[in-house]
C-alpha cells in the first residue's frame, strides 16, 4: 500500500477546562491518500475543526498522527512546516503587516534563521499572490481589508509555502462566487501537480468537488469513500437527518435541501 499523506491512530482529543472539559475526537482512524483532495463535513459540532487542528498537530492528543510515514510529532518544527501548511478560520495577528509580507511568512521555513528572503521566496510569494488575484493589492495593510480579500491572502500564504500537504479549514468563508469558483480550480491545481488537499467544508456541493469525502458526526468518522460513491451520498443524507439529497448536474454532484421533511 502506498504511503498515505496523513494517517490518524486512535486519535482523542478533549477541549475546554475543569468540569466543562469534553471529549471531542473519539478514537479517529483515518488515512488520507497522498495526491487526492478530500473534504471533510459533518453538521455543526461534529469535530471537523478539531480533526483538522489534529491533523496539523496544532491540538494535543492521544494516538498517532503521522505525515508522509514520518510521526508528525517527531518531526522537527521546521520540517513539519515545509511538509504541511496550515490555512485556519478568523486568523488574526497580523493586520499591521501588508498582504506581500504575510505572504512572506509562508516562507519561513525554507529559510534560514533571520535570513531574507531570496529569489525563490519571492517567486513563490508573487505564484501565490497572484493565484489568488491579490497581487495587484500586495502593499495594502491586512487590516483594512474585507473578510473575502483577507482570505485570499490568508490563502496565499498557505500556497507560498509550497508543502506538499494543504489543510484548509472553510476555505469559502467570506468569498463570493467567482472566487469560490476560483478555489476549486486552485484545489484542482494543486492536486494535479501533486500535492494533497485537505479542506473542512461546510459548502457540500463544493465538497462533493474533491476525490474523497470524510463524513463526520458526534466527533466520529462515520464514512470514508468516493465523492461519486452512492454509499458517500447516503451517508451525507443520514448524518444531516435526511434533510439534504444529493443530485447529478452535468455530470457533476450538487446537494439540495430535501423538502419532504420539515424541521
Ligand atoms: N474551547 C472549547 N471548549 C470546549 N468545547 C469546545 C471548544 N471548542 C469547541 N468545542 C466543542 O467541540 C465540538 C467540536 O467542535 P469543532 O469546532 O471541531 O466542530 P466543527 O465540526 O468544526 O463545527 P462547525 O461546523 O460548527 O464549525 C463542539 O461540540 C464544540 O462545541
Amino acid at each position: 500500500m502506498s504511503v498515505a499523506a496523513l494517517e490518524a491512530r486512535a486519535v482523542r482529543a478533549a477541549l475546554g477546562r475543569g468540569g466543562q472539559r469534553k471529549q471531542v475526537l473519539h478514537a479517529i482512524d483515518l488515512r488520507l491518500p497522498a495526491g487526492r483532495w478530500t473534504s471533510i463535513v459533518g453538521p455543526n459540532g461534529a469535530g471537523k475543526s478539531t480533526l483538522l487542528r489534529a491533523l496539523a498537530g496544532l491540538l494535543p492528543h492521544e494516538g498517532e498522527v503521522r505525515l508522509q510515514g514520518a510521526d508528525l510529532h517527531g518531526l522537527r518544527l521546521r520540517e513539519r512546516a515545509r511538509r504541511l501548511c496550515w490555512m485556519g478560520q478568523n486568523e488574526g495577528g497580523a493586520d499591521d503587516l501588508t498582504v506581500y509580507d504575510v505572504a512572506m511568512l509562508g516562507r519561513l521555513p525554507h529559510r534560514p534563521w533571520l535570513a531574507p528572503p531570496g529569489p525563490a521566496d519571492r517567486a513563490a510569494v508573487e505564484r501565490a499572490l497572484r493565484a489568488t488575484q491579490a497581487w495587484d493589492w500586495r502593499g495594502r495593510m491586512l487590516g483594512r481589508l474585507s473578510g473575502g480579500e483577507r482570505q485570499r491572502v490568508l490563502l496565499a500564504r498557505a500556497l507560498a509555502v509550497e508543502a506538499g500537504v494543504l489543510l484548509m479549514d472553510e476555505p469559502l468563508a467570506n468569498l463570493d462566487p467567482p472566487h469560490q469558483a476560483d478555489w476549486l480550480a486552485l484545489a484542482r491545481a494543486q492536486v494535479a501537480a501533486g500535492r494533497t488537499v485537505v479542506s473542512v467544508l461546510h459548502e457540500i456541493s463544493f465538497a462533493l468537488q474533491a476525490d474523497e469525502m470524510v463524513v463526520m458526526a458526534a466527533g466520529r468518522i462515520v464514512h470514508q469513500g468516493a465523492c461519486a460513491d452512492p454509499a458517500t451520498h447516503a451517508a451525507l443524507a443520514r448524518v444531516f437527518d435526511q434533510r439534504l439529497q444529493v443530485h447529478a448536474l452535468d455530470g457533476r454532484w450538487i446537494a439540495l435541501p430535501s423538502e419532504d421533511r420539515a424541521p
